[in-house]
This record gives structure tokens, C-alpha cells and sequence, in this order.
């Protein structure tokens, strides 16, 4: 297998947090690998620790210990500039509360993320918009996001991670607020950007369509891995 394939690499990771006198162990030696391409959802009971297997993966958040891989780049050895930089050019960001900005329309909310690329407005117009006709969402670019229906308001959030055009896109429970029909035209569309543009997908989730729609499910519990199922083993075998 090359190498090159794995795009995220995790060894023997642990995050504990402290609620006052108490240590809340998050991750407890978490080791997993995903290919380039792949779409991959953790599943596990409410606090099982996948909000923040998704924060460490994209560098929101720092390990206690262990290593963190993306793209053959240790992360876990950055600085913060340097972090701040990888998150930027590396990682796209769907978060459980969508934090849309409702002064705005949706392709203003799209375009946030490029204000910090050194993009001029003309180029940063054209890339949202292009975006936004990825997520089938062309004709509402100029809707403000509570003048569009919640699956709606949830693909401008997933423009808004994509036009930045990341290699890899983490979503944290992108259904919980979607009817089961949304939920599926959604995964639908997790698929057609994936072969379209090779993105790989970490995808946090409780939702049984989102896990059927997955190559690989990785299960946690208590901070831990208790099974990984499916996935390809490399792009190139
Ligand atoms: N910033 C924090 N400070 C203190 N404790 C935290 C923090 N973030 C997470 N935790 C704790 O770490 C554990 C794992 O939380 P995490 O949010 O990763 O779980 P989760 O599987 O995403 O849960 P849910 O499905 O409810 O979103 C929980 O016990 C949680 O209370």
C-alpha cells in the first residue's frame, strides 16, 4: 500500500478535559487510519467522544498524547500559526450548530472563510458561487439563511466548508436537525461531491442513514475504538 493513501493517521491519542475537581477522560489511545477519499463516520452514545476525535483530527483542538497525521503532516508538532495556516488550506468544518451569519445572504456567509485566503472580492464571489451551485443552491445565493428551510440552511453551511476547497471535510452530527427524507438527499450529496471531488469525509453521527450511507464506521465508546467496519484499504490495490 502506498503511503500516500492514508490521509489521516491516529496513534495512540488521549484527551482528557477537567470539570472542576474532575477529569473527564474524552479519548482514551485512540489509533485509526483513513484513506484519501474515503467516507467515514464515527458512531457511539452521546459523550462516547467523537465531537472531539473530529476537533483534534482538524486541529481545533490539541491531544495530551499520542500522534495526529493529516496529510503526512504531524499536526500535533505545529505552532499555532502554523495550526491556524493547516486548518485554513486542509480542512473544511460542518459543526453541529451551523453558525450561519443571519445578517448575511448565503453566498456572504459562504465567502467568510476566503476573506482570509488574499483572494480579491470578484474571485471570492465567483468561488461561493461556484460553491453554492455544488450544494444545488445557485438560485438562493441572495436568500438570507432564515428565508431558506433547515436542509437548506445545513448545504450552505457544507458550501461554506467546501470553498475553501479542503481536502478533508469533518461534519458533526449533519442531520440531527434534518426529517429523514433531508437526511438522505444530504448523505446523496456527501456522495456526489466525494467522487466528484475526491474529498475525504469524517462524519460524526447517531443517524442510522448516515451510517448505512458510510464506507467505514468506526464505532467508540468511552473514548475508545470498539470496531472499525469496512473501508477501502488503499486507492492504488
Ligand atoms: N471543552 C470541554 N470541557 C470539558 N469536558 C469536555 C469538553 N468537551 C468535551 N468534554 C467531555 O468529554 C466527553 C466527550 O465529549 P464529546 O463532545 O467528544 O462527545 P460526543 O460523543 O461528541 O457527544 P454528543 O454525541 O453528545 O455530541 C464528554 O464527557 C464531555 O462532557
Amino acid at each position: 500500500m502506498s503511503s500516500n493513501d492514508t490521509v489521516i493517521i491516529l496513534k495512540n491519542v488521549f484527551k482528557s478535559y477537567r470539570q472542576k475537581s474532575i477529569v473527564v477522560h474524552a479519548l482514551s489511545g485512540i489509533s485509526l487510519e483513513i484513506y484519501r477519499g474515503e467516507i467515514a463516520c464515527i458512531v457511539g452514545p452521546s459523550g462516547s467522544g467523537k465531537t472531539t476525535l473530529l476537533n483534534i483530527v482538524g486541529g481545533l483542538d490539541r491531544a495530551d498524547s499520542g500522534r495526529v497525521i493529516v496529510d503526512g503532516v504531524d499536526i500535533t508538532e505545529l505552532d499555532e500559526g502554523k495550526l491556524t495556516e493547516f486548518r485554513l488550506r486542509k480542512i473544511g468544518f460542518v459543526f453541529q450548530a451551523l453558525n450561519l451569519i443571519p445578517i448575511l445572504t448565503a453566498v456572504e456567509n459562504v465567502e467568510l472563510p476566503l476573506a482570509f485566503m488574499g483572494l480579491s472580492k470578484k474571485e471570492r464571489r465567483e468561488r461561493a458561487l461556484e460553491a453554492l451551485e455544488m450544494v444545488r443552491l445557485g438560485d438562493k445565493a441572495y436568500r438570507k439563511p432564515d428565508e431558506l428551510s433547515g436542509g437548506e440552511q445545513q448545504r450552505v453551511a457544507i458550501a461554506r466548508a467546501l470553498v475553501t476547497r479542503p481536502s478533508i471535510v469533518l461534519m458533526d452530527e449533519p442531520t440531527a436537525h434534518l426529517d429523514s427524507e433531508t437526511g438522505s438527499e444530504l448523505m446523496k450529496l456527501v456522495k456526489r461531491l466525494n467522487s466528484k471531488l475526491k474529498q475525504t469525509f469524517i462524519i460524526a453521527t447517531h443517524d442510522p442513514i448516515v451510517v448505512n450511507s458510510c464506507e467505514k464506521v468506526i464505532r467508540i465508546r468511552d473514548g475508545k475504538i470498539i470496531s472499525i467496519e469496512g473501508g477501502r484499504k488503499s486507492l492504488s490495490s
